[in-house]
C-alpha cells in the first residue's frame, strides 16, 4: 500500500498471498502498539519505525475511519515484579501521557511494585486487515491467492518483487535466521475491561479491543504447532484473572494460535537474484517478531524507499515496472 501511496503511477502492483485475513498470523495478533525491541538494529531506528507507524494510526483513530479500519486509543498499565526491570523505554516519549503508576494504582496489583501508566493504539487486526485490503483496491493494486515456491517462479511475470511472507519466508528464501515463537492467545467477551494491563515479563496480558478482550500469552521458540493446547488456554485465562479477577465472567472464550516470525532483526533489504544472467531485483521485509504491528507503517516506509532504488535502477530498460 505504501508503494502504491508513494508513486502512484510508478508501476503496476499485485499480491500475491497464500493466505488472506482471517488466516494469517497478523490476523492472531493482539496488534497493541507497544515496541518489542530487536537487538540487531539500532534503537533510533526502531524507535523512528514506532514513531511513524503511531503518528499514522493516531491520525486514523482521529478520523471517520476509525471504526471501521479497528482503530483506538487505550489506556493501562504495564506492571513489574522487579524494580530493575521498570526501566523508562525508548518509546516512552511517543505514546501518550507515560509516567509512573501511583501509589493507589499499584494497589490493584498487590503481587506488582512497579509499573508505567500510558495511553497507546490497538488495532483490531482482521477489521484492519480488511480495511487496508480496501485500500488497496482503492489504488488499483491486484489481489491474488497464489503460493509461491520459489521466488524465481516470478522472473517472467514482474520486474521486482517484494518479499513480506512472515515465517514464509523461512522456506521460501530458506532464512535460517528466521525461527517461529509460538503464541497462543484467547479472544473474550468481556466487554467492562477497559483499560490493558501487561505483566512486565511479556507473558501475561490483557488487552481490549472493539468486540473483544485479548488475553495472553505464551512464547514457545521454534514450535511450528498451530493446534490449541487445552492446558495452555487454562493457564492464561488462570494468570489473567489474577491480574483482572472480573474476567472470572468473561464468555465467548476463543483461541487463537501464530507463529511470530522472529529474527534479530527485521530483514529490510534489497538483493539482486542471478541465474544464468537472468537477474530478478527483490525486497526483503520480513522478521517482524512480536511486535510487527507497532512498526508496520515504518518497515513499509523504508521497503518503499528500497522499492524507489530499485525502480532508479531500472530506469531507461523498462517504463512502467511490474511489482
Ligand atoms: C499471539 C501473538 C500476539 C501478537 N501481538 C502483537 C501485538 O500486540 N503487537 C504487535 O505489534 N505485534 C504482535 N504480534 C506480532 C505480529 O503478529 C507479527 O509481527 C506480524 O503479524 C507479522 O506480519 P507479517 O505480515 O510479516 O506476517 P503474516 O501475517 O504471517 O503474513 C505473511 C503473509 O505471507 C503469506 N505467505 C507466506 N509464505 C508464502 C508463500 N510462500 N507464498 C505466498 N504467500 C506466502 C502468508 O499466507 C501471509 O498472508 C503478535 C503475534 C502473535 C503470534
Ligand atoms: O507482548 C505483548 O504485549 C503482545 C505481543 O506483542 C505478543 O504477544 O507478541
Amino acid at each position: 500500500l505504501r508503494i502504491a501511496e508513494v508513486n502512484p503511477n510508478c508501476c503496476s502492483i499485485t499480491v500475491l498471498s497464500e493466505q488472506f485475513s482471517p488466516n494469517t498470523t497478523s490476523d492472531v495478533a493482539a496488534g497493541m502498539l507497544i515496541p518489542h525491541t530487536y537487538p540487531g538494529t539500532l534503537i533510533h531506528v526502531q524507535k523512528q519505525w514506532f514513531k511513524e507507524t503511531f503518528t499514522y494510526l493516531f491520525a486514523i483513530s482521529n478520523s471517520a475511519e476509525a471504526s471501521e479500519a479497528g482503530i483506538h486509543l487505550v489506556s493501562g498499565w504495564q506492571i513489574f515484579k522487579n524494580p530493575s526491570e521498570a526501566e523508562v523505554p525508548f518509546w516512552s516519549d511517543i505514546v501518550l501521557g507515560f509516567r509512573p503508576m501511583s501509589a493507589a494504582e499499584l494497589q490493584k496489583f498487590p503481587q506488582h511494585s512497579h509499573g508505567q501508566a500510558f495511553t497507546t493504539l490497538k488495532c483490531d487486526c482482521p477489521p484492519y486487515l480488511l480495511w487496508l485490503e480496501k485500500r488497496l483496491k482503492a489504488n488499483g493494486v491486484q489481489i491474488h491467492t497464489r503460493r509461491v515456491a520459489d521466488l524465481w517462479e516470478l522472473h517472467s511475470e514482474y520486474d521486482i518483487v517484494v518479499n513480506c511472507a512472515g515465517i514464509g519466508a523461512r522456506q521460501l528464501v530458506g532464512d535460517q535466521q528466521l525461527f517461529p515463537v509460538r503464541g497462543q492467545v484467547l479472544k473474550v467477551h468481556a466487554p467492562w475491561v477497559k483499560n490493558f494491563i501487561r505483566d512486565g515479563d511479556g507473558l501475561t496480558y490483557i488487552y481490549p479491543g472493539i468486540d473483544s478482550v485479548t488475553l495472553g500469552g505464551t512464547r514457545e521458540k521454534e514450535s511450528w504447532r498451530l493446534s490449541p493446547d487445552p492446558g495452555t488456554t487454562k493457564d492464561i485465562f488462570d494468570r489473567c484473572c489474577s491480574l483482572e479477577p472480573s474476567l472470572q465472567r468473561a464468555q465467548d472464550i476463543r483461541v487463537k494460535v501464530g507463529l511470530r516470525p522472529s529474527r534479530s532483526r527485521v530483514r529490510l533489504q534489497r538483493e539482486v537474484l542471478s541465474q544464468g544472467g537472468a537477474k530478478l531485483l527483490v525486497v526483503h521485509n520480513y522478521g517482524h517478531g512480536a511486535g510487527g504491528f507497532s512498526v508496520h507503517r515504518g518497515t513499509a516506509e523504508e521497503a518503499a524507499h528500497l522499492v524507489g532504488e530499485c525502480l532508479a535502477a531500472l530506469q531507461g530498460s523498462s517504463s512502467r515496472a511490474k511489482l
